[in-house]
């Protein structure tokens, strides 16, 4: 190959599948000269899919590595589609894959997969790749990466998927046939229409396959306002409008700063500390913190916020907490790949921790936003509902502030979050909401 590797963050141990040569391989020329017939975009996607699939490294981190950066700008938006649409689409492109198969049981090795997705993501997703492209590409990654024997399978699929025909109208679906369609793990979407409806659950599938949404929340954006999801400066904007005469901030899960900014540009009297858990992350946050004016009074400390210690009491703290982030699937596609049930009680207890810690350092009559961009309840109402009881803290419903925001003028009229209110706390779903699915509740301490 021509071009270096790609370098995730942390190096992976093994090299990506696309090197890797098993003896039964054929000749290393062969190998070669597959290699040299796939374009570079196409080739790059399929050592960042292989990497992901490894768990080596994440998406973005990947696509933003200094061999991407190199190529051209044209290779580097074909090496984002592909990545970011094989990821939102596997499970529908593998459900369809195996339906063309001779034996639809067999385990196919993963670099066959691969090369199987990448090809049928073109041909069933992107207008402008003409087929023979899509087709014969998957064909040579699939020999370059050292499977000879199963480019004749990929490629009698990968023709038959290219001649069929696009599905027809679809009259009613079951929960398991949109989950398959939309490319997402039916027992994770039986949740959601559990938890918020079936038509709630297909908006939210619907708009996991998209590119995120443009900001289309607030009047204001851009200029020297971070650049961030509308559903987390949301969070934001509540926590600044809750306090809005907060001397002291805390920000105690802060990193990457999206929200700190916020407050930080509305709160414009307050002393804010920022802290993370993370000192490599806390670290990258303060470089991007110097970009900003209204950021110089902003203080950042590595802590975790389960420690007890500390003594300084906050007028506003904000929680927004480590999670699933079932809510961030447009942005974070292969979050649906890795995640199991059993991680929401781990992610509760974690949870639990660190809001209870936080709220000991609430002043009197202050105010303490808990927040997270996860759908689960585990994750949300039900840490809330936890680590309240048989407290002297009490929710404080979000319906004024959200009025408070609309009557600044800082929502735009058809920003529609009258429907984002449960139980007294913001609940936003992408695709009912212009923005991610953000959770956010305000929890008061007595006077
Ligand atoms: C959801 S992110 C915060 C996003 C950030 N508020 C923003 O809007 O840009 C959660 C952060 O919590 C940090 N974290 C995890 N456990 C922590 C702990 N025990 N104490 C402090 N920070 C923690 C993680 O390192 C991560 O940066």
């Amino acid at each position: 190959m021509k071009n270096k590797p790609l370098q995730p963050k942390t190096p992976p141990a093994k090299r990506p599948a696309v090197m890797k040569r098993p003896a039964s391989a054929g000749s290393t020329a062969s190998a070669e000269a597959s290699i040299a017939k796939v374009t570079p975009a196409r080739r790059a996607a399929f050592e960042i899919l292989t990497l992901v699939g490894e768990g080596k490294g994440h998406s973005d981190e990947l696509l933003h590595s200094p061999r991407i950066e190199a190529l051209s700008a044209e290779d580097r938006n074909l090496t984002t589609t592909l990545v970011m649409g094989v990821l939102r689409w596997q499970i529908a492109l593998d459900a369809r894959i195996r339906t063309l198969l001779q034996r639809p049981e067999q385990r196919l090795a993963e670099p066959v997969s691969l090369a199987l997705r990448l090809g049928a993501f073109q041909l069933l997703h992107l207008d402008r790749i003409p087929a023979h492209a899509a087709l014969s590409e998957s064909v040579e990654l699939c020999r370059a990466a050292g499977q000879p024997h199963a480019t004749g399978m990929v490629n009698a699929v990968l023709r038959k998927l290219a001649a069929a025909q696009k599905p027809g109208q679809r009259v009613f679906e079951s929960v398991a046939a949109f989950s398959e369609r939309l490319g997402h793990p039916q027992w994770l979407v039986e949740r959601w229409v559990a938890a918020y409806g079936r038509e709630a659950a297909l908006k939210i599938c619907e708009a996991d396959q998209k590119e995120p949404a443009e900001g289309a929340l607030f009047t204001e954006n851009g200029g020297d306002l971070p650049q961030m999801d509308d559903g987390s400066r949301l969070v934001a904007e509540l926590a600044a409008t809750a306090v809005p005469d907060a001397k002291t901030v805390w920000d105690c899960c802060a990193a990457p700063g999206g929200k700190t900014l916020i407050l930080a540009h509305r709160l414009v009297s307050a002393e804010i500390t920022a802290s993370d858990v993370s000192a490599k992350r806390l670290a990258q946050t303060e470089a991007r913190f110097r970009r900003y004016a209204y950021a110089e009074r902003i203080r950042c400390v590595v802590a975790d916020a389960t420690a007890t210690s500390g003594s300084q009491s906050f007028d506003l703290i904000l929680c927004d907490v480590p999670c699933s982030g079932t809510g961030t699937l447009a942005a974070n596609p292969e979050i649906r790949h890795r995640l199991k049930a059993e991680e929401f009680p781990r992610q509760a207890s974690r949870q639990k921790a660190i809001l209870k810690a936080a709220l000991k350092r609430l002043a009197p009559g202050g105010k303490l936003v808990y927040s997270t961009c996860s759908l689960e309840p585990e994750e949300c109402e039900r840490v809330v509902a936890g680590v309240i009881a048989g407290t002297n803290i009490v929710p404080s419903p979000v319906e004024a502030l959200l009025q408070e925001l609309s009557g600044a003028g800082m929502l735009r009229q058809d920003a529609n979050l009258s429907s984002a209110v449960r139980n007294g706390a913001l609940r936003t779903l992408p695709g009912v909401h212009s923005c991610d699915g953000f959770y956010a509740a305000v929890l008061e301490a007595a006077k």
